[in-house]
């Protein structure tokens, strides 16, 4: 079966999207295994499903490249609401999106009626350990020591509909992510896994963070990440909230501000190219 896709990128973190409007996409964790391989595939950190809603504009479902299915995920968001107000099949500049973590609010910055970048309402973010979840005692996870492999890290954790750990560290750039990764990943405190976000502080407006995702590997950006890395910032006295962080990843930066209310996350959203695979 022949398939039309197109290929978008939010900092690099690059999916492949189908749209399924009209048109469903059955076996998407296999479709997302077989597709994602940089080699034998199209190449991607996974793939995402733009689909009708009943109670939004459309709803996003998105697959990481080990075929798990995220529950939220920021930057591809981003591109979902490009893809549906380039190709005009939503014309407002404020749409939302269904997403498994519930519907979330986005504000297209379009020029020539071209999507160039997106702020998202993330919604607020979630502390409580049992719903990240984080299998540790306590009402929050701030800067709280464990043992992961032969070392101790003082972790702090937040969920944006996905579950994040945050570790501040003095440089990350060297770090051997591929070996400390998996090992943050599969730890049993976390009962879904967890998306892994190292991060260094540069000044109280702006954090460098490399991530490891729950799924996926090492990725050059996660939305996601780098708004509950704002979070975990704050908490940890680190940044303030209300004010706008700068979050320098690896292939771009993101906008965050942790509200009173919520988090806003602006981002660009770019396409790179479209085709036909055959599933
Ligand atoms: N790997 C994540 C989903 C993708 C999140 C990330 N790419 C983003 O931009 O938020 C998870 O399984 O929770």
């Amino acid at each position: 079966m022949l398939r039309k896709f197109i290929k978008m990128e939010g900092c690099g973190n690059d999916y492949i999207y189908f749209d399924c409007l009209n048109e469903d996409l059955p076996h998407p964790e296999q479709v997302s295994i077989t597709v994602s391989d940089r080699h034998f595939g199209i190449g991607g950190d996974g793939i995402v499903l733009i689909c009708t809603s009943d109670v939004a504009d459309a709803k996003m479902r998105m697959f990481n490249t080990d075929g798990s299915e995220g529950k939220m995920c920021g930057n591809a968001i981003r591109c979902v609401g490009k893809y549906l107000y380039d190709h005009k099949i939503v014309t407002k500049e404020s749409i939302d999106i269904e997403t498994l973590s519930g519907i979330k609010h986005l504000k297209l910055n379009a020029e020539n009626g071209q999507v160039q970048s997106v702020c998202v309402d993330m919604g607020a973010p979630i502390l409580e350990p049992k719903a990240i979840p984080v299998n540790l005692e306590g009402t929050q996870i701030v800067h709280q020591d464990i043992q992961i492999g032969r070392n101790s890290y003082p972790i702090t954790c937040v969920s944006m509909g996905n579950p994040h750990c945050i570790i501040f560290v003095e440089e990350v750039a060297s770090m051997e992510l591929e070996k400390i990764g998996p090992l943050f990943e599969h730890a049993e405190i976390f009962p879904e896994q967890v998306n892994t976000e190292f991060v260094r502080v540069i000044d109280e407006h702006t954090l460098e963070m490399r991530v490891w995702e729950r799924g996926s590997g090492e990725t050059l950006a996660c939305g996601t990440g780098a708004c509950a890395t704002v979070v975990a910032a704050v908490l940890n006295g680190i940044c303030k909230q209300n004010e706008e962080v700068t979050v320098k990843l690896r292939g771009g930066e993101l906008k965050i501000i942790h509200s009173d209310e919520t988090v806003y996350m602006t981002g660009a959203a770019r396409k790179t190219f479209e085709g036909v695979v055959e599933l």
